[in-house]
C-alpha cells in the first residue's frame, strides 16, 4: 500500500448512506431529513426536532402530545442510578458523570437485549427525558445545592432550566437554549457519531453505542470545544480583552496551539450554523454593558483576527461558550449540554446502522519491526 493512499482520521472518506442529515461543505448548508436547520431553529421546538430525527417526519399534533406525555413521564433516573451517581467523587467531570448515567441507565434497563427498532426508539425517548436531571443535578451539586425534581408542566426545555435555577429564566434565554439544542443535534457522521455505529456495527445494545459516543464527544477537538472556547475568552480577557487580542492571537500561534471554536473537518467557509447561533446571542448581550460587552467585544474582535491570520472561521462551539455562560451554567457543565441534544442525533444513527448492518473495520498499513523470533527465556530476561 503507498502512504498516499492512507486517509489518515478518515479525511475525505465516504463510509455509508445516511438519509438522517446532510452537511453540505460547498454550499454551507445543514438538513435534517431535508428542512433547513436554521428553519427548524426558528419554527419549531426540541422535542419536535427529536421526532423528525428518529421518524424522518415532523410530528402531527397528536404525535407531539403523547411524546410529550411519555417524554414528561420519564424524567427521574430510578433511585439505583440516582444512589451510583451520588457516589461518584466529587472531583469527577461532568461528562464522566453523564457517561456513567448512560452506562447506568442501561444496566437497569430490563430490555437492553432487546435491539429492534422500537426498542432503540424507547431507550433514546428514555435518555432525552433523564439526562437533562442528571445535567440539572450536577450544575446544582457543584454549587452545594440540592437538586430540583423534574416538572410535569413545563416542556423540556423550560423544565432543564428551570432544574438548573429554580425559576424559567426570561423568553429569550430559554429560546436560545433551545435554539443551541436543535443546533447540536445531529452532524451526520462526525466523530462520536461514527463512534456511536462503530459500536451498534458489532450489534452492541444501544447505551453501549451512546455511552462511547459520550466518550468520543468529550475531547477539545470535538465537543469539548464549547468549554474549551470559554476558558480561551478568559484568558483573553484577564490579558485585557479585545485589545488584548491582536498579541494573545499572535503568541498563541507561535506556540501552535489550536484556537478552540475555530476550524472544522468539512466546512472550510463557514459552519452552517453560526449565524443562526450568533444572532442569538446577540439578542441576550443586546445593549449590555461591563463585562458582558467586554467579552462580546473580545469575541468579534478574535473572529476577525482568526479570518484575518488564518482563513478560519468559527464552528458552532465558538458562540454557544458564551451563550451557555450568560445563561449562567458552569463551564464544566457546556459539554454534557451538547450530549442532551446530540443524543436524538446519535440515537437516529444507531437505529440507521442497526437497519442495514456492516461490522466496520477498516484496515491499517504496518509499520513495526518485521518479522522477528521471540528471543529463548534465558536470553530474554537478561538485564
Ligand atoms: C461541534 C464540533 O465538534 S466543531 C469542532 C470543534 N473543535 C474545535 O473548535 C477545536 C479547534 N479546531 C481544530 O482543532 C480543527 O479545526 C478541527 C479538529 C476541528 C478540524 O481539523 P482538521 O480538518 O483535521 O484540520 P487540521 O487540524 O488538519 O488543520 C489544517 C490546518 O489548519 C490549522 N488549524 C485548523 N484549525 C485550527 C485552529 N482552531 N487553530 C489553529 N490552527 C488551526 C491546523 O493547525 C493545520 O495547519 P497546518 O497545515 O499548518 O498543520
Ligand atoms: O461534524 C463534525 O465533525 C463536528 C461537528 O460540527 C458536530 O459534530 O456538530
Amino acid at each position: 500500500m503507498n502512504a498516499s493512499d492512507i486517509r489518515r482520521g478518515l479525511t475525505g472518506v465516504v463510509v455509508d448512506t445516511t438519509e438522517i442529515s446532510r452537511v453540505d461543505h460547498e454550499t454551507n448548508s445543514l438538513t435534517y431529513r431535508g428542512y433547513a436547520v436554521q428553519d427548524l431553529a426558528a419554527q419549531c421546538c426540541f422535542e419536535e426536532v427529536a421526532w423528525l430525527l428518529w421518524h424522518g417526519e415532523l410530528p402531527n399534533a397528536t404525535e407531539l402530545a403523547d411524546l410529550r406525555v411519555r417524554e414528561r413521564a420519564l424524567r427521574l433516573p430510578g433511585r439505583g442510578v440516582q444512589s451510583v451517581l451520588g457516589r461518584l467523587p466529587d472531583s469527577c467531570h461532568p461528562m464522566d458523570v453523564l457517561r456513567t448515567a448512560v452506562s447506568l441507565i442501561g444496566a437497569d434497563d430490563p430490555t437492553e437485549e432487546l435491539d429492534d427498532r422500537d426498542h432503540d426508539l424507547t431507550k433514546a425517548l428514555d435518555l432525552l427525558a433523564k439526562l437533562p436531571t442528571v445535567v440539572a443535578a450536577e450544575q446544582r451539586r457543584r454549587r452545594g445545592l440540592d437538586p430540583i425534581p423534574p416538572d410535569p408542566s413545563l416542556g423540556w426545555a423550560e423544565n432543564f432550566l428551570q432544574m438548573c435555577f429554580g425559576a424559567v429564566p426570561a423568553p429569550e434565554v430559554v429560546r436560545a437554549f433551545e435554539v443551541s439544542m436543535v443546533l447540536y443535534a445531529e452532524h451526520s457522521f462526525n466523530a462520536s457519531t461514527f463512534t456511536a455505529r462503530v459500536v451498534t456495527s458489532t450489534l452492541s445494545d444501544f447505551h453501549s453505542a451512546i455511552t462511547a459516543a459520550i466518550g468520543a464527544l468529550k475531547g477539545p477537538l470535538h465537543g469539548g470545544a464549547n468549554e474549551a472556547v470559554m476558558h480561551m475568552l478568559r484568558e483573553i480577557h484577564a490579558e485585557g480583552g479585545a485589545e488584548a487580542a491582536p498579541v494573545w492571537l499572535a503568541r498563541a500561534l507561535a506556540d501552535r496551539r489550536k484556537i478552540m471554536g475555530f476550524g472544522h473537518r468539512v466546512y472550510k467557509n463557514g459552519d452552517s450554523r453560526v449565524p443562526t447561533m450568533t444572532a442569538h446571542l446577540r439578542s441576550i448581550t443586546a445593549g449590555a454593558e461591563g463585562a458582558t460587552a467586554d467579552l462580546m467585544a473580545t469575541y468579534d474582535a478574535l473572529a476577525e483576527l482568526m479570518l484575518e491570520r488564518k482563513g478560519l472561521h468559527p464552528n458552532l462551539d465558538y458562540p454557544t461558550g458564551p451563550v451557555y455562560d450568560l445563561m449562567g451554567i458552569d463551564i464544566p457543565m457546556f459539554t454534557p449540554l451538547f450530549v442532551m441534544s446530540r443524543v436524538t442525533g446519535w440515537s437516529a444513527h444507531v437505529v440507521e446502522q442497526r437497519a442495514a448492518n456492516a461490522l466496520i473495520r477498516p484496515l491499517s498499513s504496518y509499520t513495526g519491526p518485521s518479522t522477528r523470533a521471540v528471543p529463548r527465556g534465558a536470553e530474554r530476561l537478561v538485564g
